[in-house]
């Protein structure tokens, strides 16, 4: 068997032309949606996915409001740039660029983003409405993984699901969206300290590794046929390593690999919450 390959690329498309669309029809209100970013430091990948965020904006017509800082930045100088975004209409959502380089905390810094500006659905306010089923913005990764298996089919709806990884980002998230009513599905939410990781990833019918260590999951650690979802991005002198083994194709039914699979899934639904906000905006004002 070869698994199918999850076209995380090929979907993040066809959901930017969806919201082309709707940013279009938001602009015959009178409303341009406007997505700020707070980048902060060097780290090569962050200017990377940063410059790709406001690509993605581009393309779809929402204005772009960079700000970008040196790694020197102090903590005060750092909320003072958040509030200014907090206070511009003309920035409908934002997000901060993790992770923060330094002595900078990531939490401390999530907290001062106005919830209801949150486009990365990482504010601890946001993270409750999820745990209580409110409606609130999802964190862009776990929310681009629900939409890549949905729109390609994968039943939610009684499928064991194993995630690897317990990140605030990725893992804790994901197992909160999978487990509410709208989906259905059995999760067992392992990590570094779980005995015996083989044992739980070769029940699972859908794996997602989001542990961020290369070759984690192997070929003998999946159930043939499972949906193996890499959501692992490390940069080695071999180039981007995802967490998933190439072993893995061979026993799989569908792999999301990387490149190409839950990364530009992730860009997808930062704009998605970028929109529903400016629509949830515009339906106030109407
Ligand atoms: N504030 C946030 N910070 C971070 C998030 C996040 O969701 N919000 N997630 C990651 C980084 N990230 C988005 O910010 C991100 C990572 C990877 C990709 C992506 O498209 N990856 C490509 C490969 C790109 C490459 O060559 O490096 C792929 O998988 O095809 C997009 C966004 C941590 N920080």
């Amino acid at each position: 068997m070869t698994a199918e390959i999850l076209d995380g690329k090929a979907l993040a498309a066809t959901i930017k032309a969806e919201l082309k669309e709707r940013v279009a029809a938001l602009a015959e209100q009178g409303i341009v949606p406007g997505l700020g970013t707070v980048l902060v430091g060097d780290d090569p990948g962050s200017h990377s996915y940063v410059r790709g965020k406001h690509r993605d904006c581009a393309q779809v017509g929402i204005a772009s409001i960079e700000v970008e800082l040196p790694a020197s930045t102090s903590a005060a100088e750092l909320e003072s740039r958040i509030r200014e975004l907090n206070d511009d209409p003309a920035c409908t959502g934002f997000i901060v660029q993790l992770p923060l380089p330094g002595a900078l905390d990531d939490a401390w810094a999530l907290e001062l983003v106005d919830p209801g500006k949150d486009a990365d659905g990482l504010h601890p306010v946001n993270l409750g409405r999820l745990v209580l089923g409110e409606p609130a913005p999802l964190p862009c990764t776990p929310r681009g993984i629900v939409e890549l298996l949905r729109r390609n089919g994968i039943e939610l709806a009684g499928a064991e699901v194993c995630v690897v990884g317990r990140g605030t980002t990725v893992g804790r998230p994901l197992g909160l969206l999978l487990t509410r009513k709208s989906e259905n599905a059995t999760v067992t939410l392992c990590h570094t300290g779980t005995v015996d990781l083989a044992a739980h990833t070769r029940r699972a019918d859908i794996v997602v590794a989001a542990a961020g260590r290369p070759g984690l999951l192997t070929a003998e650690m999946v159930k043939p046929g499972a949906v193996c979802v890499d959501v692992g991005i490390t940069r080695t002198d071999a180039g981007l390593q995802g967490d998933v083994d190439a072993s893995v194709h061979e026993v799989a039914s569908w792999v999301a690999p990387v490149p190409g699979g839950v990364g530009p899934m992730t860009r997808a639904m930062l704009l998605t919450n970028v929109v529903e906000r400016a629509e949830a905006l515009a339906s106030t004002r109407a």
